[in-house]
């Protein structure tokens, strides 16, 4: 392997113990991430379960509101209104997707800006959009986290994100725009006219697609950073959007799958959490 791995658990771990630092020296209040999980989906338990004990390492408290999978939607909103109403709750969460049948944009709106830990809402989304200070999406805020620590030049390069979704692809494509980033930015999809050329020309590739190993290395322009923000699950385990080995011997720096921008993910949902507290007034 030629590439630089950017190494997503050890990084989160540096976050996450700064986080502990910075909540001792406030003096240990309990600062409170509330997370609702609606049915039974295994790994939609799993993060939210890695959500919890992580909070418990940066010295929060957490708090789980777990519904059945056939709760209606008057139930669901029923108990994020409720959170947003409770002064004790600094970070509401929660997980998606949700089932079939429950509208997931009615129930995030009832979440307050403030509080708005994953940076979903249409007034998050907005302030994002128009360049003002809110609550930024975990996983594309971890993904510029990763390019910072590893050094790799964003300013004047041209950025390829492969996905336009609202949790991934869409605010990272404008994080990557912003001032201070300064990478041009290409945001590629389904319907996108010859892929591979698009991505050729890309000194930062990112894969948040959700479509296995859709990335191959004569995609890859030699040098480029890749990071890969798909899973998928397969019968040989968790596969991204990158095909790894190969694209490893060409990238200049690469994400692991697993261990590259999931842990970052939750990393920044803590980040986004202390940052909450503190406008809330804590
Ligand atoms: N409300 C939200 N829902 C979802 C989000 C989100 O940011 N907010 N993102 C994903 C799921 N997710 C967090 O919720 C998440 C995904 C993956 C990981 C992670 O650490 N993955 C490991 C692999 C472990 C595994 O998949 O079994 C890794 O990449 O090393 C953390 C969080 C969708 N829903």
């Amino acid at each position: 392997m030629t590439a630089t791995l950017m190494d997503g658990n050890s990084l989160r771990d540096e976050i996450i113990a700064g986080l502990a630092t910075q909540i001792e020296q406030m003096g240990s209040p309990a600062i409170c991430l509330a997370t609702v999980l609606v049915g039974d989906d295994g790994p939609s338990q799993r993060y939210v379960k890695s959500k919890h004990k992580k909070a418990g390492e940066a010295g929060m408290v957490s708090r789980h509101h777990g519904l059945d999978a056939d709760a209606t939607q008057e139930e669901v909103e029923a108990v994020v209104r409720e959170l947003a109403d409770d002064p004790s709750v600094h970070g509401i969460l929660v997980q998606l997707p949700l089932p079939d049948g429950l509208d997931p944009e009615p129930v995030l709106d009832l979440i307050p800006a403030e509080k708005d830990v994953d940076g979903l809402t249409e007034r998050s989304m907005g302030r994002l959009v128009r360049n003002r200070p809110g609550l930024v999406s975990c996983t594309p805020l971890g993904v510029l986290r990763l390019l910072e620590k590893y050094s790799v030049p964003t300013s004047g390069a041209r950025a390829v994100v492969v996905g336009r979704s609202t949790l991934v692809g869409l605010p990272l494509s404008l994080l990557l725009n912003r001032k201070g980033v300064d990478a041009t930015v290409t945001m590629a999809h389904s319907r996108t006219a010859d892929m591979a050329a698009v991505v050729r020309e890309a000194d930062i590739v990112v894969g948040a697609a959700g479509q296995a190993r859709m990335i191959t290395a004569d995609m890859v322009k030699p040098g480029a950073a890749v990071i890969d923000v798909g899973v998928s699950r397969t019968e040989a385990g968790i596969v991204g959007d990158v095909d790894f080995d190969a694209v490893a011997e060409v990238a200049g720096w690469i994400t692991p799958m697993p261990g590259g921008t999931g842990p970052m993910t939750i990393a920044c949902l803590l980040e986004n959490t202390l940052t909450a507290a503190r406008l809330q007034g804590l």
